[in-house]
């Protein structure tokens, strides 16, 4: 329920590139309060997708899919637009139920293997459980349209994690301090520009406290003089959290400075992988390089 119409206000560029202040990271290192509360550290579990298929009637979109995240790590996934890439991002939100395979969010499977080996569907406790863990971050944003900024983030906390108000609504305060968006806890989404919106899911997201982070898109809605604060945003919350992140993308630049390793996604299934600059340097896959080069001519 994405809104709709947005009325931007004209954001100061203070307002649309925030990053996490230098004076907030000084108080992080040594007393770990504030934004740096907000953000979490430590046991982030891995990813891995295990033989995963996934069909839409005759259409195949993911073959057997293989491949791991390690914790902690940062990983983007690039590839040609409808290969499947907000599929896997889909899967690991228990937005789409999968064919056959497995994923695994650490030492835990979203579906469980009955005796006999096969796969079967966890129960719905189960996959709540699981699906705790994982935050996503959408293109559109999603904020609920109806609900103020502070509730946006503070509405899933209370009725999901059964945070208490109060603990609820100081995490979320936090979160909007961190984003640079304290002064619009009381605004409406649709008072707000894309970029702000944007700010406000990733700090919904974050409000969860999530372990692994899923980005799909997340700039590409927005006009082109907003992305910059988003992504210095993001830049910082991969620098300074401990979380596993899966990022999916068209901004190659992007995608260098936020992850550790590019998997480079095609017709169901990884054609390549490496550091980004090897994978955008020297590409060893042709339909690597001819997916990079269209993404530059475009
Ligand atoms: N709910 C659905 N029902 C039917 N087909 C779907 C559904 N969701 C996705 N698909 C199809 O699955 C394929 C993969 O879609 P997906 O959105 O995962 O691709 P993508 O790589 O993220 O594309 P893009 O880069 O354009 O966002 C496409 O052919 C798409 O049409």
């Amino acid at each position: 329920m994405p809104p709709t119409d947005t009325a931007p206000e004209a954001p100061t560029p203070e307002e649309e590139s925030p990053g996490v202040s230098k004076e907030k990271k000084g108080g992080r290192e040594e007393d770990g309060d504030g934004a740096a509360a907000a953000l979490p550290h430590g046991d982030a579990p891995g990813i891995r997708f295990e033989k995963v298929v996934k069909r839409f009637g005759s259409n195949v979109v993911l073959r057997e899919l293989d491949f791991a995240v390690e914790p902690g790590e940062r990983v983007t996934l690039i590839g040609p637009s409808g290969s499947g890439k907000t599929t896997i991002l889909r899967l690991l939100m228990t937005l789409e139920k999968l064919d056959d395979g497995l994923i695994w969010i650490g030492d835990d499977t979203l579906w469980h293997m009955d005796k006999g080996g096969r796969r079967v569907p966890a129960n719905q406790r189960h996959l709540h459980e699981m699906r705790k863990q994982v935050g996503m971050v959408f293109q559109q944003f999603n904020l609920f349209p109806n609900m103020n900024v502070l509730r946006n983030l503070t509405e899933g906390p209370v009725r999901v994690l059964r945070a208490s108000k109060d603990e609820a609504v100081e995490r979320a305060r936090g979160l909007l301090d961190m984003v640079g968006l304290s002064d619009k806890e009381n605004a409406h989404p649709s008072q707000l520009s894309g970029g702000q919106q944007q700010r406000v899911a990733i700090a919904r997201a974050l409000a969860m406290q999530p372990k692994v982070l899923l980005l799909d898109e997340v700039t590409s809605a927005l006009d082109p003089e907003l992305v910059v604060g988003v992504q210095d945003l993001l830049r910082d919350i991969a620098r300074e959290s401990d979380l596993t992140m899966l990022c999916v993308t068209h901004e190659m630049n992007f995608a260098k400075d936020i992850s550790n390793r590019v998997l480079m996604f095609d017709q169901g299934q990884i054609v390549e992988e490496g550091p980004p600059d090897r994978i955008f340097g020297e590409p060893a896959e042709q339909r690597t390089r001819d997916f990079l080069q269209a993404v530059l001519a475009s």
